[in-house]
């Protein structure tokens, strides 16, 4: 399924949203948080989706229990620490983490910049233990509004070295990307490369938005932008990625089933497009899972599954010598 000599990335994948279910359960333990349930398995259901959710927002809320326990640093950075330990192990060679601050801090009122300097030690502890390559992504949560967007994306410059783009997620619905264009230009006087969850409750507008008037130069999802026939033309024509979670948007209803899921409508348009997992720890997958999937459900020869994950590696937000070497290190 998943081809031994290409790199194996994956580049959506919210920290915050991969939080292990025994570690909210001993943090919440050891902080004497109050949690649903009275043992491990009792919590699962609390914090991982169950078939599926009616809606992105409805799927964002089980996130909620995986930030809740974050009751100090040390926990932000036993959560970092301990993503990037569950990447090594699921084989990946190198993925994008992303997290926001103002969410990860906001149960416990932890500062914004120690949030972020937390997650960078975690990572970078977890790095130095196992053989995966890491770089992270600072997330504004669009649901929280433009002033708590405006303090994390504060957070996240004070450590732009250790960033390599800025994103935007939450209720794309509830909060447009026209309500943060400021926020971009910031993140791009910045040097950072900008990546949107967009087209994923909205529809092409909100992809077209992201690309005009947020620099973004991926798009998270962008499921909907099939609708319109220029948009598609013009992520082809601009090599524009997009990453795609086919399991995430399943259990956030954005499609039905995998059967209905447009990615291979994007690669019969020329766009470029991957494999991600979004959130690991809530949907309850890895990323081999989404190989499996698309070539279970979506009839996906390993040809076009290895184009996917060559994919990734071309849209993957590194410096051309660093894509050689994920690749010299694979041949
Ligand atoms: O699939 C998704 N779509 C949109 N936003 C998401 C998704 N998964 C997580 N978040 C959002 O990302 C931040 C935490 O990293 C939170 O704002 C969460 O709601
Ligand atoms: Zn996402």
């Amino acid at each position: 399924m998943i081809n031994e000599s290409i790199p194996l990335v994956d580049l959506h994948r919210h920290l915050d949203g991969n939080v292990r279910v025994q570690t909210i359960w001993e943090l919440g333990q050891q902080h004497g948080i109050a949690l649903p349930a009275t043992n491990v398995g009792a919590l699962a259901p609390f914090a991982q989706v169950q078939g599926k959710e009616s809606s992105l927002v409805a799927f964002l809320k089980k996130l909620d229990w995986m930030v809740a326990v974050l009751a100090d640093l040390d926990a932000v950075k036993r959560v970092a620490y301990e993503n990037v330990v569950d990447a090594a192990v699921s084989g990946l060679d190198y993925t994008e983490l992303r997290f926001s601050p103002f969410y990860m801090a906001m149960s416990h009122k932890l500062p914004l910049q120690g949030v972020v300097e937390a997650v960078i030690d975690g990572v970078k502890q977890g790095v130095a233990e196992h053989s995966v390559k890491v770089n992270l992504i600072g997330i504004m949560s669009r649901s929280f509004g433009q002033q708590a967007c405006l303090q994390e994306l504060n957070a996240l410059l004070t450590q732009s070295q250790h960033l390599v783009a800025m994103d935007l997620a939450g209720d794309e619905l509830g909060f447009p990307g026209a309500l943060f264009e400021d926020h971009f230009k910031a993140v791009r006087d910045a040097g950072l490369a900008v990546t949107v969850h967009a087209g994923e409750a909205e529809g092409a507008a909100s992809v077209w938005q992201a690309i005009q008037s947020l620099g973004a130069s991926r798009i998270g999802h962008g499921v909907n932008s099939i609708r319109d026939p220029k948009l598609m033309e013009y992520l082809a024509k601009h090599g524009i990625g997009i990453e795609s979670c086919p399991t995430s948007n399943l259990h956030t209803s954005t499609v039905a089933s995998y059967q209905e899921h447009p990615l291979r409508i994007f690669m019969e348009a020329g766009v470029p497009i991957g494999l991600n997992t979004d959130d690991p720890g809530v949907s309850a997958i890895d990323i081999a899972h989404e190989y499996r999937a698309v070539k279970a459900h979506m009839g996906f020869s390993d040809a076009e599954l290895a184009q996917l994950q060559r994919n990734g590696v071309e849209m993957a937000f590194i410096s051309d010598s660093e894509r050689k070497a994920l690749y010299a290190a694979k041949a």
